[in-house]
């Protein structure tokens, strides 16, 4: 039942119409041109100082439709929901209102919450509000297992300063640290670390909860994330009371008083309700996910006709050809784009440790390459990361886990070497290039019997049109050699490490270490 209401989601006709009524009629993103940053009304102007210094000179559709719901006349009344493409900037058509609204904040709480599935692309978040938060004076935390726990508790709460409590010393030592930091961008994990055992860590004056990447992470249920952020934002009937030395109640000068909503005409919600924003390039329509965000009013804000869209100046080609020469195929790829940046979409981990170890038996490639995937200390991921992002690797190969929401400067290629799944992992793959109105292409190999299915998925997306690319015969050709042994080096490669893993104390003969990589 469960398997068949998911690929319902993922695979239901691209024009189905919603079961949601709020769905049907959204606000057209496309309707918006993108204005000047200069011409956004009510925009700070120490904001908009900030974003000439990122290069931001007027903003995309999306941010301009986000901006009239939230601070335009829209003023924040409903919960936003933004189904719009990949790489169409959805980072700052939240960041930059929520900044905007907590500019005025007259005293540090935590009062925005930003939440992603995983931890490169949280710190990519957190470096957008770093661009933006501190010149109104917000600062911005993170809880994401970069550093250790202590080190980020450290950054994250601390004791009141005891001047502004003048209260006897006894009391002083009771009170609860306070927090750091008015915006926190947080991972699951790391959230409800805090949540369960971070003292002074609290949610009670959350104004702002934004879950990026929706519909990855409704599918995330850790220790039950969503529903325990909800509840702890609730504050209706809980005792604010704090007790001075005579032991009178009196509110504590933080609190942020939620009353019932009756009065404003949201019965059974609290207010100042928590204003929430959630989005996707793949954003669920299905009613029993989406309920689980407890919506207030939803409104979506849309781009596109179909249920899904591919960014416009995305090309996408297809490769037909055998199981067998797909790896000399992709070589031959490779060779072609001319060490050109370019992700290597696998469909397993165990695939694309198998790809690069292979790769790493060919001599002289002219293109350098790594492994980029769980199997790999979280360290060394980073740091190849960090060597593709400066050009020091060209092609990294990996698994799903690198096709969401990352942005790497300059990606101009993408290639799935196994073919996605659905239309939203297609999606999520390809849109790791031809972000911010840029060009790109996507590079898909398919065994002659997928191509009827792939054709067909990527009629579910605004822009799917897909050419044929061929590759000159003879340059896989003059691999071939090389290619048969390459092989037999791989199955000894993998036949170590596999007895390695069942005889840990044993050492692997020299001659057949693995090389998942060819960087120098
Ligand atoms: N107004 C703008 N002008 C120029 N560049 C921008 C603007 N807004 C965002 N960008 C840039 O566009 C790139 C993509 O933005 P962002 O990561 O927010 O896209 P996204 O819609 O969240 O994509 P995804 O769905 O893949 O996560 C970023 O490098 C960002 O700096």
């Amino acid at each position: 039942m469960v398997a068949m209401a998911r690929k319902d989601d993922e695979e239901g006709p691209a024009d189905r119409v919603p079961h949601l009524p709020w769905m049907r009629c959204p606000v057209d993103i496309d309707a918006f041109s993108g204005c000047p940053v200069a011409q956004l009304p009510r925009l700070d102007p120490r904001l908009a100082e900030a974003l000439r210094r990122m290069g931001i000179e007027s903003f995309f559709p999306v941010q301009e439709a986000a901006w009239v719901e939230t601070i335009g006349p829209g003023a924040f009344e409903r919960d936003i929901c933004i189904n719009s493409p990949t790489g169409s900037g959805k980072t700052l058509a939240y960041a930059l209102p929520i900044v905007q609204m907590l500019s005025t904040r007259k005293v540090r709480c935590l009062r925005a919450l930003v939440v992603l599935p995983t931890r490169d692309l949280a710190l990519q978040v957190k470096e957008v509000f770093d661009a933006i938060a501190p010149v109104v004076g917000l600062s911005v935390g993170s809880a994401v297992g970069q550093s250790s726990i202590a080190d980020e508790v450290s950054n994250l709460v601390m004791k009141p300063k005891q001047e502004l409590y003048p209260t006897i010393d006894e009391e002083y030592v009771k009170m609860e640290p306070q927090t750091k930091v008015d915006i926190l961008v947080a991972t699951p994990g790391r959230l409800m670390d805090h949540i369960n055992m971070t003292n002074g860590f609290s949610l009670e004056h959350l104004q702002y909860l934004v879950i990026d990447e929706t519909d990855r992470m409704l599918r995330e249920a850790y220790q039950s994330w969503l529903p325990t952020v909800i509840q702890l934002t609730l504050s209706i009937g809980k005792d604010h009371s704090w007790h001075d030395t005579d032991g009178k109640t009196l509110l504590h000068p933080l609190t942020t008083i939620r009353r019932s909503g009756v009065e404003r005409g949201f019965k059974g919600k609290c207010y100042p309700r928590l204003a929430k924003i959630v989005l996707s390039a793949t954003l669920t329509q299905d009613p029993s996910k989406l309920s689980q965000l407890e919506l207030h009013h939803p409104l979506l804000l849309n781009s596109g006709k179909k249920r899904y869209r591919i960014p416009t100046k995305l090309e996408s080609y297809k490769l037909i050809c055998t199981s067998n020469l797909k790896p000399l195929s992709l070589i031959v790829l490779l060779q072609e784009l001319q060490g050109n940046k370019c992700l290597v979409f696998t469909s397993s981990v165990e695939s694309s440790h198998r790809l690069s170890t292979l790769l790493g038996f060919f001599e002289d490639l002219p293109f350098k390459f790594s492994e980029y995937s769980r199997l790999q200390r979280e360290s060394t991921r980073r740091k190849t990361l960090e060597a593709f992002k400066g050009g020091e690797i060209d092609v990294l190969i990996g698994t799903d886990r690198m096709a969401r929401g990352i942005h790497i400067d300059g990606l101009r290629y993408v290639i799935n070497y196994d073919m996605p799944p659905y239309v939203k992992t297609y999606i999520h793959r390809a849109g790791r290039t031809a972000r911010a109105g840029e060009s790109g292409s996507c590079f898909t190999f398919l065994r002659k019997h997928e191509v009827k299915t792939f054709d067909k998925m990527l009629k579910k997306a605004d822009n799917a049109s897909c050419s044929l690319h061929s590759l000159p015969e003879e340059s896989i050709e003059t691999l071939r050699p090389v290619f048969s042994i390459a092989l037999k080096k791989l199955e000894e490669s993998l036949e170590s490490e596999a007895a390695k893993k069942s005889n840990p104390g044993d050492k692997i003969p020299s001659g057949s270490k693995r090389k998942r990589t060819n960087q120098k």
